[in-house]
């Protein structure tokens, strides 16, 4: 019953557990965003439909954390079940503004309406299609209202110095992992200051918090996401040849990388390895209570755990929001069900490919400024690591890297597109291309290449989390294809424009029938169909999407040719003119990124005039 839910979300989840934030992490405000019976009060009632909603909510003028509290306390000493809706709803209007009252939609001030790169695009659907992405970012972009600096602790964004594109919908604040592929596409826009300012701003947050949070708000200080800062800065350094640029970032990369390797290390002892202790990562938050965010939905997985093992349960769910596949298959025991999970007994094979990228990255930026001792010194790490890599994670019998499981000593030999993350991250001898090959045969014969839209995130059917069957994501198809494109073999780089295209027809496809970029899509469907599944509604925007897309027109802009469904309309608004199209999303739904139609359409239209 309602009561009982409201009970059981009412019950003592803080005393004594390590906090998602706290008083170290935010001094002002965890009180409100990250514990406490307020908290516990707007999720008993479902104040909101999206528990993400409350947490995001700025506090009024002058209110500090403490004085909404202790005057929260005061009119409601009893019972958490007790307290009306209506109560909790006249008592958040009272105290607190609307979320996303601190961020203001700005101008980018390196857009101009047609860029070259665009302009050389050879097919005309695809041209006209890369159009309307760079459009796009306008709508997207955010900055921060002044009071956000001044007044921190009203906020549970974090301040950042620049202004930053959202992924957009819920995502309305920075996310780690999706800023690489947003920067990959502000790149092939040629926005590169704008690219520049969204790097800069996580060497802020590097230099303030030790690390770069899952996303832009409090509640995500205790996890981090997959570390994609090096390769960021990399990127942004291939694209300008910006040196100084690199020797800026060089002092926050190697700050983060000493968040990795002190916070998130483990030993692992492979049984066939002799008396060998290598050292790896994982994604372990330190938070032991439900993610603010979701603590509705948290709080209701829990039901059937009690003590500690509640605890390990947030942990091991905050742990997975770490590695940004929340929720998937690949971190349940029993591959099914999201009670069985345990992130923290997986050592990831992506994660540990990232980090190796790092060092890659890091032993090629030192050479690159003229630093050969510490060139000398990553380069060794990264020979021991990659070594070290390869006997933890590559299976021989199964000719690929796997996730190595501590409990159970074993492999996850399954299908996940994770398995090709060090083709991207070029965590092997790239001579041997034979290597890449045996990979590519073995993921090949899963039957994961077939499916019309492009790959998915597990086989595993049925989980009805997001981040599993058939849904696909684009950092996961953009980063296969990278993987391929980037071996010496042929046959590979043919491999992987081939499903560069099946992913962008799927893009194509579905703008052309919402009219709007989409999270993730429904992969085994001919005709691009939207993806369900997970603890909220799949999101428009969007960021990561926007930008993978763009970035593999552009890399593939000579040869692609679009053979789906004649795209008349696509062509028809974008070829002739600057002026931005509609951008109505053809859904139910009332509101885009988070804002009107009527209030956004104007807008677009204003800051193209103005341009
Ligand atoms: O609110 C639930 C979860 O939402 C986020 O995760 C998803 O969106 C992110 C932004 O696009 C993306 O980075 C992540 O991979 C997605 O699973 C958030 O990152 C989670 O921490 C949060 O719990």
């Amino acid at each position: 019953t309602d009561t009982e839910i409201s009970r059981l979300i009412g019950a003592d989840y803080f005393n004594g557990s390590v906090l998602p934030c706290d008083n170290e992490t935010s001094p002002g405000n965890w009180m409100v965003y990250c514990s406490g019976r307020l908290l516990q009060a707007v999720m008993a009632v479902k104040l909101y439909p999206d528990s993400k909603t409350f947490v995001d909510q700025p506090m009024k003028a002058n209110l500090t954390g403490e004085v909404i509290i202790s005057e929260f306390n005061h009119r409601f000493p009893g019972p958490i079940e007790k307290i009306s809706k209506e109560e909790v709803a006249d008592f958040v209007n009272e105290f607190f503004d609307k979320e996303g009252l601190e961020l203001d939609v700005c101008e980018l001030p390196d857009w101009i309406p047609r860029p070259s790169s665009i302009s050389q695009i050879q097919d005309p659907t695809y041209q006209a299609f890369a159009q309307r992405l760079h459009f796009i970012w306008i709508q997207l972009c955010r900055k921060m209202k002044p009071e956000v600096k001044t007044d921190q602790e009203r906020f549970s964004l974090l301040y950042v110095p620049h202004q930053f594109i959202i992924p957009g919908g819920r995502f309305r604040e920075f996310y780690y992992w999706d800023a690489y592929w947003i920067i990959r596409g502000l790149l092939g826009s040629q926005l590169y200051s704008t690219a520049r300012n969204m790097i800069r701003n996580f060497a802020y947050i590097i230099d303030k918090h030790g690390f770069i949070p899952n996303g832009g708000r409090v509640y995500y200080l205790r996890r981090s996401q997959p570390p994609f800062f090096a390769p960021m800065v990399y990127d942004y350094y291939m694209a300008t040849q910006d040196v100084q640029f690199v020797n800026d970032m060089i002092p926050a990369i190697e700050k983060e990388y000493q968040f990795w390797s002190k916070r998130r290390s483990v030993n692992v002892t492979v049984e066939d390895v002799m008396n060998e202790t290598l050292h790896m990562f994982q994604y372990r938050t330190e938070a032991q209570t439900p993610r603010p965010e979701s603590f509705r939905e948290d709080v209701l997985s829990a039901e059937n755990f009690e003590g500690r093992k509640r605890k390990q349960f947030f942990k091991d769910i905050g742990s997975a929001a770490e590695s940004g596949w929340d929720f998937s298959s690949r971190w349940f025991k029993d591959g099914g069900n999201l009670s069985s999970i345990e992130t923290t007994n997986i050592v990831p094979v992506d994660l540990n490919a990232f980090l190796c990228y790092n060092m890659n990255i890091m032993q090629f930026f030192y050479q690159l400024t003229g630093n050969p001792i510490k060139h000398m010194e990553w380069s060794t790490r990264l020979r021991n690591f990659r070594d070290a890599f390869t006997k933890v994670f590559y299976v021989p019998a199964r000719k690929g890297w796997y996730d190595y499981n501590l409990r159970a000593k074993t492999h996850n030999t399954d299908f996940f597109p994770s398995n090709a993350a060090p083709l991207f991250a070029q965590c092997y001898d790239p001579m041997n291309s034979q290597l890449a090959v045996d990979v590519y045969n073995q993921m090949e014969t899963s039957g994961a290449f077939a499916m019309p839209g492009g790959v998915p995130t597990s086989l595993h059917k049925n989980t009805h989390q997001q981040w599993d069957y058939p849904n696909g994501w684009s950092p996961l198809n953009h980063m296969i294809i990278e993987g391929l494109r980037k071996s010496i073999n042929p046959t590979l780089q043919q491999k992987a424009f081939i499903l560069a295209k099946k992913w962008l027809e799927t893009n194509v496809m579905t703008f052309n029938a919402s009219n709007a970029m989409w999270e993730k899509y429904d992969v085994k469907e001919p005709d691009a169909k939207l993806a369900t599944g997970g603890e909220y509604e799949v999101q428009a925007g969007f960021g990561w999407t926007n930008g993978a897309a763009l970035d593999l027109i552009l890399t593939y802009s000579d040869r692609l040719k679009y053979s789906g469904p004649l795209l008349q309309s696509l062509i028809s608004d974008t070829t002739s003119s600057s002026d931005p199209p509609s951008t109505t999303p053809i859904t139910s739904s009332s509101t885009y990124f988070g804002f009107s139609h009527s209030f956004l359409l104007p807008c677009t239209i204003i800051v193209a005039l103005l341009l």
